[in-house]
């Protein structure tokens, strides 16, 4: 694998492929979770630390051109708190000035472009008015590939190499993240957060002590069934809690009220059933449920069997007895992976379950178990119950973390490994 611990960043100029796609307080636009800035920290600091000079690009939400909202001014002042050295700032990532900062960049020093995607060259996707024509389209498409290729050749034209560290946008096949590696043969590289995220993966994927439990949550199956498909092979217990439950219960004859669920994958759930079932995996379905008559904070409440919904109510968040045998499977597993929550719990009254779970996969790891954690709100409740510091690892990417156990080939990956 092309590390960047066997490089000597000294007198170089390296760009780096960040994922400083963050979340942003919708009025100050203060980062309100710097985990992703904090993850690209270690590499950043090895090459300054080697007498090299960085310049950062990355991308922030999906804009659809320059719009003020989505600019990586917002992230500077918690970038440079966390850099402790001023990060200069060039507001347009494939313009003169950016050219200019770049030549002009001496070691020791930092600097950002502004976001990738306000130009549509990155995703190599045209952006077309709703009213394009067929022809118009086809045209289109075949310009943006040419202009794709000289906004890649503009970025490599910045830097003498090529560090990838953006493993949250590792799935996706963009100039930064995949193109741009064929510029600097022998010279592209993982920083050291892919590399600690792909050695996490692995480990799991490759290498569990077992039992080994996984615990599948989230609003919809559709979202998550190749990765149940793939760790059927790998897992002795599955845990299936939020939404997703609900297209089982169904699936087996259950009452559901009005929760949530794919009538379309009814079949697919009972397929997943049978095939745990010759494989010898364990399911565990929630077998209680907190009940709402509104898909509301201030719903009111009921409990049930997950079975015996009642009519007009819909299932929010695993209850107490599905709660306690949860944990306990989960406190007797040796290597844990968890991606979704339990329930809606960014409603406080639906958030139980889901904060029970951290804490049961909190509590076996300390008695020796590795647990892995991905996904922006499995994450984001681990981080709410500041958990984070008692899982083995936390990951920074939820597609990308998603696709990769699933078994595909990551582009941003497949770029430098070959
Ligand atoms: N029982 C439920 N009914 C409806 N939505 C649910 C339920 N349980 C969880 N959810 C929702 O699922 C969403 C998270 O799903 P998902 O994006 O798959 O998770 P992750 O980001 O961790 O991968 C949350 O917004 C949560 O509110
Ligand atoms: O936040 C991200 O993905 P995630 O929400 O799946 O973790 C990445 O920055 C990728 O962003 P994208 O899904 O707009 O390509």
């Amino acid at each position: 694998m092309a590390l960047i611990d066997s490089y000597n960043f000294k007198g170089q100029k390296a760009i780096i492929r960040v994922d400083f796609n963050v979340p942003l307080d919708k009025q100050t636009f203060a980062v309100t979770d710097d985990t992703r800035i904090r993850g690209a920290l270690p590499t950043i600091k090895k090459i300054l630390a080697d007498g090299g000079s960085v310049i950062l690009m990355s991308h922030l939400g999906r804009p659809k051109g320059v719009e003020e909202k989505y600019s990586l001014k917002h992230i500077i002042s918690c970038l440079t708190a966390h850099i402790g050295r001023e990060v200069k700032f060039a507001d347009d990532c494939a313009g003169t000035s950016a050219e200019k900062m770049a030549a002009d960049l001496k070691a020791g020093e930092v600097l950002l472009l502004e976001n990738l995607r306000y130009y549509a060259e990155e995703e190599g996707k045209p952006r077309l008015p709703e009213t394009a024509t067929d022809e118009e389209k086809k045209a289109a498409k075949a310009d943006i590939k040419e202009k794709q290729k000289a906004f890649t050749k503009k970025l490599a034209s910045y830097a003498d190499c090529y560090v990838n560290d953006a493993f949250g946008t590792a799935h996706r096949a963009h100039a930064s993240t995949a193109l741009i590696a064929e510029y600097f043969p022998g010279k592209s590289m993982f920083g050291y957060l892919i590399e600690a995220e792909l050695k996490a993966m692995d480990k799991v994927l490759t290498q569990a002590e077992k039992p080994f439990t996984a615990i599948m949550g989230g609003a919809k199956v559709s979202d998550k069934i190749l990765l149940i498909e793939n760790l059927l092979n790998r897992v002795d217990n599955l845990i299936i809690g939020g939404g997703m439950t609900y297209t089982f219960i169904k699936a087996q004859g259950g009452q559901i009220g009005k929760s949530l669920c794919e009538q379309d994958k009814l079949d697919l759930a009972l397929e997943i059933l049978k095939k745990a079932e010759a494989k010898g995996v364990k399911i565990y379905l929630p077998v209680d449920a907190i009940n709402a008559d509104a898909f509301d904070a201030n719903a009111n409440t009921n409990t049930s069997k997950t079975n015996e919904t009642p009519d007009g109510w819909m299932g929010l968040d695993i209850a107490d007895e599905s709660i306690k045998i949860f944990s306990n499977v989960i406190e007797n597993s040796k290597t844990i992976l968890w991606n979704g929550p339990m329930g809606v719990f960014e409603m406080d009254k639906f958030a139980k379950g889901t904060t029970e779970v951290a804490k049961a996969v909190a509590r076996a790891t300390s008695k020796g178990a590795y647990s892995l954690v991905g996904g922006g709100d499995s994450v984001a409740a681990v981080n709410k119950n500041k958990l984070a510091d008692q899982i083995s690892y936390v990951s920074t990417g939820g597609g990308a973390m998603l696709e990769y156990m699933e078994g595909k080939e990551l582009p941003g990956i497949k770029a430098i490994r070959g």
